[in-house]
């Protein structure tokens, strides 16, 4: 006789929208959003609105895959480990044929009702995050979301490829910042939920180098994060609110993370330096995504 499998009641659409990762959603969608509004042609409101809404289904996709990949390493880790699949609410079946179903639909609305450019960086965008991150870098090397990362930098410019067909400096700047940003969000986040990664055997850089090495590094990456968010200003790409929105926050982001990188240990304190740069680091985002539209607006 085989073995069967345990019948799992029929999952909520609360598990469905669990796999698409949706808080991180958000930033995601704003930065493609932003990257729409601040480009100099402004597609008409329902190929605009079909664009945000690709980025959105395409990341959800993106968000579904890896963790019908990596369900084994969720139930390791007390943060993901009430997941759909990890808990067992869901089939990993479904959760495949939910996120190759919402992934190409995602691409082939793209295509054809914004532009091909669009599409083809979305498909970029979502193979590199199943693909190159989750399943090649992922267990393999602390370097894993230095590379892996880009995926999450890609809205910007599927935005801007949206509005006008092509991409840009001004959104490629935006690429490279949110590129950059991605080590000091993940590394001061992964300081203290270290335990959780070295638990599920995931070499993320706290691990296998030590708190000391990814402070240094998080201090490391924050020089040529800076300057790809102020770098707009002075080559007259964006205006004054743009500059002095990104001037103040990446300062105080950089202050955030010299208080880090200069540490050797974690603070006892409630609001731990790690804990304050991984939520400042989302906060500066939506800061300096939205002072770039309103430079293009109200400037
Ligand atoms: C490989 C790159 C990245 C890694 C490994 C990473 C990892 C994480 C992790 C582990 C969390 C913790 C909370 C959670 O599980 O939801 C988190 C939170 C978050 N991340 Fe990232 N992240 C990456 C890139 C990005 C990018 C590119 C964005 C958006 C542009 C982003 C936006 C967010 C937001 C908004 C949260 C807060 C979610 C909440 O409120 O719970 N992340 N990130
Ligand atoms: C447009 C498009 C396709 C964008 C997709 C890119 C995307 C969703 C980027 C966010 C990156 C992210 C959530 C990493 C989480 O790492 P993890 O998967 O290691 O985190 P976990 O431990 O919480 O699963």
């Amino acid at each position: 006789m085989t073995p069967t499998q345990p019948l799992l009641p029929p999952a909520d659409w609360r598990d469905f929208l669990a796999l698409t990762k949706p808080r991180v959603l958000t930033l995601v969608v704003f930065t493609g959003l932003c990257g729409l509004l601040a480009a100099p042609i402004m597609p008409d409101p329902v190929i605009g609105f079909t664009a945000i809404l690709c980025i959105a289904l395409g990341a959800g996709a993106a968000g579904t895959l890896n963790q019908w990949y990596e369900a084994d390493l969720d139930a390791m880790m007390r943060r993901t480990a009430q997941r759909p699949l990890p808990a067992g609410r869901m089939d990993r079946q479904s959760a495949l044929h939910f996120g190759v179903g919402l992934g190409a639909f995602s691409v082939i609305l793209m295509g054809l009702a914004v532009n091909y450019t669009a599409a083809a960086i979305l498909v970029v965008s979502i193979l590199f995050y199943v693909l190159i991150y989750t399943v090649w870098l992922k267990r393999r090397t602390p370097q894993n979301i230095v590379i892996g990362g880009a995926a999450g930098a890609f809205p910007p410019l599927i935005g801007w490829a949206a509005a006008t067909g092509h991409v840009a400096l001004l959104p490629f700047l935006m690429f490279l910042l949110v590129f950059l940003w991605t080590p000091p969000h993940f590394w001061a986040l992964a300081l203290f939920v270290k335990t959780d990664y070295a638990n599920a055997g995931v070499p993320m850089l706290p691990v296998v180098a030590g708190e000391v090495v990814t402070r240094r590094q998080i201090g490391l990456y924050t020089i040529p994060m800076a300057a790809a968010a102020v770098l707009p200003w002075p080559l007259g790409l964006t205006g004054a609110i743009y500059g002095g929105v990104a001037t103040v926050g990446t300062a105080l982001f950089a202050w955030y993370a010299l208080v880090v990188a200069t540490r050797r240990t974690q603070a006892d304190d409630a609001m731990k330096p790690e804990k304050r740069l991984f939520k400042y680091s989302i906060l500066y985002l939506f800061l300096l995504f939205g002072a770039l539209v309103a430079d293009r607006w109200l400037a």
